[in-house]
């Protein structure tokens, strides 16, 4: 049977919002046509109410801590958090106990990611054994067993050596290298990047040499063996300089940013909170404003979230023990529109594309349009109420952002994957039209 998810708002091919009426069949968006003329008798009927209906978000850096560190997040708390989010199509990390390093490990994942049945969930494999940055694990077998692509992420690869290899052999299996760009000799345990707040807490500083040094790298080792080369979680003005020269001269490299490193600088951590630290750190303004217009201008390609649970007890270790890492679906798209669409900075269809299409057209997914013939991965966003953050109301298990009490729009309330709708908000129950017989 069909069901028509009526009156919705779509951004149309300019961008400009349109009342419109959405059919699903057989999973996918059979028709987009004038708002009531699709409503039929026997038909189920979801009545969108004039909210913003987008394609379903695609976040291409997550972790779901499963295996080995279940007590963090599993495959199913973390796909119920990115649905709730918004979110239709996540691509998970591998630094998982065992490492995302066999294909033993990427079917497994695969096969917890359809228990669930919630959001499609693609996996990464480990460019070395164990995250190691010793010995290559074997990409062909990796590939074969279902991984979309190969990072070490978490940790740096250290020895140019070895990601040159690593790119050799992913380019030769046309499969990209997403890479966590640390050079740990220049990091040396610091919590925090350099700046006031390190100074005034006596803490070491994160140089943003740490990370651009290995982008400056990668991107000669990209230029010299072909490969797909995406860096992760940019968030220094010098990372995105030569992001920019390479993409000037051709090389194949593509860039994500997080949601923080657009929103909050090292100046806004306001203590010692665990919940502001995260890897890479926050940075300076003048990196914010650097993050922010790279985006605008498409030098980073997509919004990430990084979405790094940690536990409570993890967390309370302090800023020099505990882990890096914070919490990110259920808060990425209405930070973002609070912040940057509502008021007037950006336009929303930006915001969508980079969250969407961008990040499908990067990777070649078949996802990231709302279109007929294209799979039904959809959100609805309610973009008028406003409501707090607040992290007792999480689906993930992690409560580790420094977002709670953020006052935000845009908030997502009903989510589908394949048309079947996977999450809703509760007041979005989905209505029969009783006024006839089926006619599907
Ligand atoms: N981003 C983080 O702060 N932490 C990530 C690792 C990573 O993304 O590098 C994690 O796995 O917790
Ligand atoms: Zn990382
Ligand atoms: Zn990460």
């Amino acid at each position: 049977m069909a069901v028509i998810i009526t009156n919705a708002s779509v951004l149309n091919s300019e961008g400009q919002p349109e009342r419109m009426d959405v059919e699903i069949k057989n999973g996918i968006i059979a028709g987009i046509a004038e708002a009531g003329s699709l409503k039929a008798a026997g038909q189920e009927v979801i009545e969108a109410e004039g909210k913003l209906l987008i394609p379903g978000l695609i976040d291409m850096h997550v972790h779901l801590r499963e295996p080995g560190f279940e007590h963090k997040e599993t495959i199913e708390t973390g796909s119920r958090s990115a649905a709730k989010g918004g979110f239709t199509t996540i691509a998970c990390m591998p630094n998982t106990k065992p490492v995302t390093d066999s294909p033993e490990v990427v079917s497994l994942v695969l096969g917890k990611a359809r228990e669930a049945g919630l959001v499609k969930v693609l996996p990464y494999a480990a460019i070395t054994k164990n995250e190691l940055g010793e010995e290559l694990t074997d990409f062909a077998a990796l590939k074969e067993a279902g991984a979309i692509g190969f990072t070490d992420d978490g940790v740096g690869v250290q020895s140019a050596q070895m990601m040159k290899d690593a790119m050799k052999r992913a380019a030769a299996l046309n499969m990209p290298v997403i890479a966590h760009c640390e050079d740990n000799t220049l990091v040396e345990g610091a919590p925090v990047a350099e700046g006031a707040f390190a100074e005034k807490y006596g803490l070491k500083g994160i140089p943003n040499e740490s990370e651009a040094i290995h982008v400056g790298r990668d991107i000669l080792l990209a230029e010299a063996t072909g490969v797909h080369y995406h860096v992760c979680h940019v968030s220094t003005e010098q990372s995105i300089r030569l992001i920019r020269l390479g993409k000037q001269i051709g090389v194949k490299v593509t860039a994500e940013v997080c949601p923080h490193h657009l929103l909050l600088s090292e100046e806004d951590i306001p203590g010692p909170d665990t919940n502001w630290k995260m890897n890479p750190p926050l940075r300076s303004r003048r990196d914010v404003e650097a993050c922010i217009e790279a985006l605008l201008d498409g030098t980073i390609d997509m919004i990430v979230t990084d979405h790094a649970p940690h536990s409570a007890e993890e967390k309370a270790k302090g800023m020099l023990l505990s882990p890096f890492g914070i919490v990110g679906f259920e808060t990425a798209f209405p930070l973002l529109y609070t912040a940057f669409v509502a008021t007037g900075q950006w336009e929303l269809p930006l915001l969508v594309k980079r969250m969407t299409e961008d990040p499908a057209r990067v990777f070649g997914l078949n996802a990231g349009v709302l279109k007929a013939g294209a799979p039904a991965d959809l959100t609805l966003i309610d973009l008028d109420t406003e409501r707090e953050v607040n992290p007792d109301d999480f689906a993930t298990k992690g409560r580790n952002t420094p977002f709670a009490g953020w006052k935000l729009k845009g908030w997502p309330v009903a989510t589908w994957v394949d048309g079947r709708q996977v999450w809703s908000a509760g007041d979005m129950e989905s209505k029969k039209d009783e006024a006839g017989l089926s006619a599907d």
